[in-house]
């Protein structure tokens, strides 16, 4: 049997839950569709090894799973999204029943986002032309698989690509257009208005999007997109439809995530600015990982079921949510 961790004092939950929830906390796993990806496969495989002696035991670790995983990042609801979806799934009288429709179910879950993002990336290429130049922020797959799709298409894309402070995540995109051939220009983010006259689209991915049309993406996103619409450079969303935000639907509001002052400032460098001072308590660092971009700030939002302007997402949600809310282990 596997090595298993309470994680609530009463029910017990897979090592591999517990690795992949740290995982996603400290950012090994990141980005809002691989996080969904990864919260499915964890509770596929909880399904896997559950050692539960009942049905009610087997609901019990697959929702104290669904807990563990939710509370590792606050923002993308990918997360509460794929694992609800999973949770919803899991049907039967026995616990082979249970543990084989929980399989099932995420494992249609990882197959459908897998396709979603390619017929995303399809639709989002159409508005990329042949010799266009994109500026991107952060690392983003929905994003980069509309470029891909163009590449595919036979157009020719360059890129500028945001550095993205604190983590650096345009690496990551730089890496990947690279390995496509794609010419990359890598600016720091205060250099990004400079830049932007010699873009024809900015192209962002979103971790969240409110039934407003917000756009919650990587810190940045929103100066970027104010300074693109003073410059008439379109902005354009890549957003599979697991970002959106069912909870807004009924007026509740985006947590942003704050992560840890390290990854702004290292100890060696705060050590240097308070060098008179080692124990100063003046000096206080944030570090909010996204920000929040009205609607009047993007042109478009494409996802797998078609391009929309951002006022009009709220159908989408209407219809691929209802009105539906709550816990995703409260299913
Ligand atoms: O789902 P895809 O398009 O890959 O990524 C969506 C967004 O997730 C990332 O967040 P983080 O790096 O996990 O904080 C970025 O903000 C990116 O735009």
């Amino acid at each position: 049997m596997n090595e298993n961790h309470p994680s609530d004092g009463t029910v017990d939950v897979d090592a591999a839950v517990v690795d992949t929830a740290d995982d996603i906390a400290e950012m090994r796993i990141r980005g809002a569709a691989t996080i969904a990806d990864a919260a499915a496969e964890a509770l596929a495989i909880q399904a896997e090894r559950s050692d539960a002696d009942s049905p009610g035991a087997f609901q019990r670790q697959l929702r104290t799973a669904a807990k563990t995983l939710y509370e590792t990042r606050p923002t993308a609801v990918s997360l509460p999204n794929a694992l609800r979806y999973v949770l919803r799934g899991m049907e039967g009288e026995t616990v082979a029943d249970l543990r084989e429709t929980t399989i099932a179910r995420a494992e249609e879950f990882r197959t459908d986002l897998e396709q979603a993002q390619v017929t995303l990336g399809e639709i989002g290429a159409n508005r990329l032309r042949d010799g266009d130049v994109v500026m991107t922020h952060c690392h983003s797959t929905d994003a980069l698989s509309c470029i891909e799709a163009a590449l595919e298409d036979g157009k020719e894309i360059e890129a500028i690509v945001k550095e993205t402070r604190p983590r650096k995540q345009g690496h990551i995109t730089a890496r990947q257009l690279r390995e496509w051939g794609v010419p990359v220009t890598l600016v720091v983010d205060n250099a990004a208005r400079r830049y932007l006259d010699e873009a024809d689209h900015v192209l962002v991915g979103a971790d969240s999007i409110a039934a407003d049309g917000s756009v919650i993406n990587k810190i940045g996103t929103s100066g970027l997109a104010v300074n693109a619409r003073e410059r008439g450079v379109p902005v354009m969303v890549a957003a599979q439809t697991i970002k959106l935000h069912p909870d807004t639907m009924t007026g509740q509001t985006v947590e942003i995530e704050m992560r840890a002052e390290e990854e702004v400032l290292p100890p060696e460098e705060r050590a240097d600015i308070v060098a008179d001072a080692p124990n100063d308590d003046g000096l206080s660092v944030e570090n909010p990982a996204f920000d929040v971009t009205p609607p009047r700030h993007v042109d478009a939002i494409v996802t797998e079921r078609g391009q929309f302007p951002p006022e009009s997402i709220v159908t989408l949600m209407r219809e691929l949510f209802g009105e539906t809310t709550g816990e995703p282990w409260e299913v």
